[in-house]
């Protein structure tokens, strides 16, 4: 079982080394992991945010969990050097189009969230967001208009084929849960988004069993928060999905607990090729402080178990001990709590 780990810039390194002492204490036979550098750190050792080393153990590994990755030293850089392409690259090196955001409120945290409790309570939902086209990798520049203005391009589309594979992991996704599947686009402006409704609904077609709707975007994120418990799985572009999960993250209490699995085709003996991330990014304002909650970050790599190693006893098992840290009260800064991210580690490990 190859494990890459890239725990990149900002706090990443210090969730990166809660979860990996939280699988190390579940002794896994076998389980070999492989350090690599990423993002700004890569920059900075190597000259590029994603070297070739670094692409190299990543095909070689049967699974990535990765951290985080932005440093605002680098902002000085040109876009192909900047560490976010650290994690475009490998989600497009590796085809990992299919990125898998649950979100659901733990007991206990039902009053620490942006919504009204009884709200709150409501949300059990996945985002099933696409994560190798739309903006993030059209062609983009900036140029000089003739009278003299700047103006800065990206240019947003998805192919027929991308959307088709996309609507293929939501639909089955939507068939293990409640049956009910709602593609987010922004149709009535977008001939992106037109092209992916009219491809959402021929997919449908196989799927007579699931229920599938429709919503606006910005219909979408009020509904998130006015009534989120009418969601189950969300389908939605790379751009939409983005925000929106963001958005989910203060819905059951804070980013510092949302996980994500980005997945592909790629088939290895163990289970599907993966890589495994918290959604939030290197949080530079908190950096270098221990103040970090870990939470994501070890759901990931619990999420990482289950799609990739097929242990889903073993994910259950740091699924509940996170639950049970929570549910005592052990909680970060960001859930209003004084636990530092060691301390948040600690509580998860003794329970495991
Ligand atoms: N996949 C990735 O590697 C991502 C990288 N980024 C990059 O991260 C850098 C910072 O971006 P921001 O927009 O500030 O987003 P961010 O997600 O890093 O932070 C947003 C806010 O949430 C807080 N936060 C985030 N994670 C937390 C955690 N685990 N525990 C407690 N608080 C937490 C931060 O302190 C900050 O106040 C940028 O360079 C950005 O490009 C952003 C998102 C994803
Ligand atoms: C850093 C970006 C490239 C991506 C991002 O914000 C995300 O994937 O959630
Ligand atoms: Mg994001």
């Amino acid at each position: 079982m190859k494990i890459a780990v890239f725990a990149g810039d900002g706090i990443g390194a210090e969730v990166v080394a809660e979860a990996v002492r939280v699988l190390e204490v579940l002794d896994l036979p076998g389980m070999e992991l492989i350090e690599g550098d990423v993002g700004g750190a890569a920059w900075r050792k190597h000259g590029h945010p994603l070297p070739q080393q670094t692409i190299d153990i990543a095909h070689a590994a049967d699974a990535i969990l990765f951290g985080s990755v932005g440093d605002f030293d680098c902002d000085h850089l040109e876009r192909a050097l900047r560490p976010e392409q650290a994690i475009l690259g490998l989600r497009k090196e590796l085809t990992l189009f299919a990125n898998l955001r649950p979100a659901t409120v733990f007991k206990g945290l039902e009053d620490l969230t942006s919504l009204r409790p009884e709200v709150a309570r409501e949300i059990d939902l996945l985002i099933v967001r696409e994560l190798n086209g739309d903006v993030y990798f059209g062609e983009k520049g900036t140029r000089t208009l003739e009278d003299g203005r700047r103006q800065g391009w990206d240019m947003m589309s998805y192919a027929e084929d991308e959307v088709r594979r996309i609507a293929h992991v939501a639909f089955r996704a939507a068939q293990g849960r409640s049956g009910k599947l709602c593609s987010v686009d922004k149709a009535n402006v977008l001939e992106t988004s037109q092209l992916w409704r009219d491809v959402v609904i021929e997919v449908a077609a196989e799927y007579p069993d699931v229920e599938l709707s429709h919503m606006y975007v910005d219909n979408a994120a009020m509904q998130l928060v006015k009534n989120p418990g009418q969601f189950d799985v969300v389908v939605t572009g790379n751009l939409f999905g983005d925000i929106l999960s963001d958005q989910a993250s203060m819905c059951v209490g804070s980013i510092g607990l949302l996980a994500s699995a980005s997945l592909g085709e790629t088939q290895t003996q163990y289970g599907t090729k993966g890589l495994y991330e918290p959604i939030h990014g290197s949080a530079p304002d908190i950096a270098g402080q221990g103040k970090a909650n870990p939470m994501a970050q070890i759901l990931s790599a619990a999420m990482m178990l289950r799609h990739s190693f097929g242990l889903e006893d073993q994910a259950v098992r740091i699924e509940a001990a996170v639950a049970s840290a929570l549910a005592d009260g052990i909680k970060g800064g960001d859930l209003g709590g004084s636990a530092g991210t060691r301390a948040i580690g600690d509580a998860v490990v003794s329970r495991l």
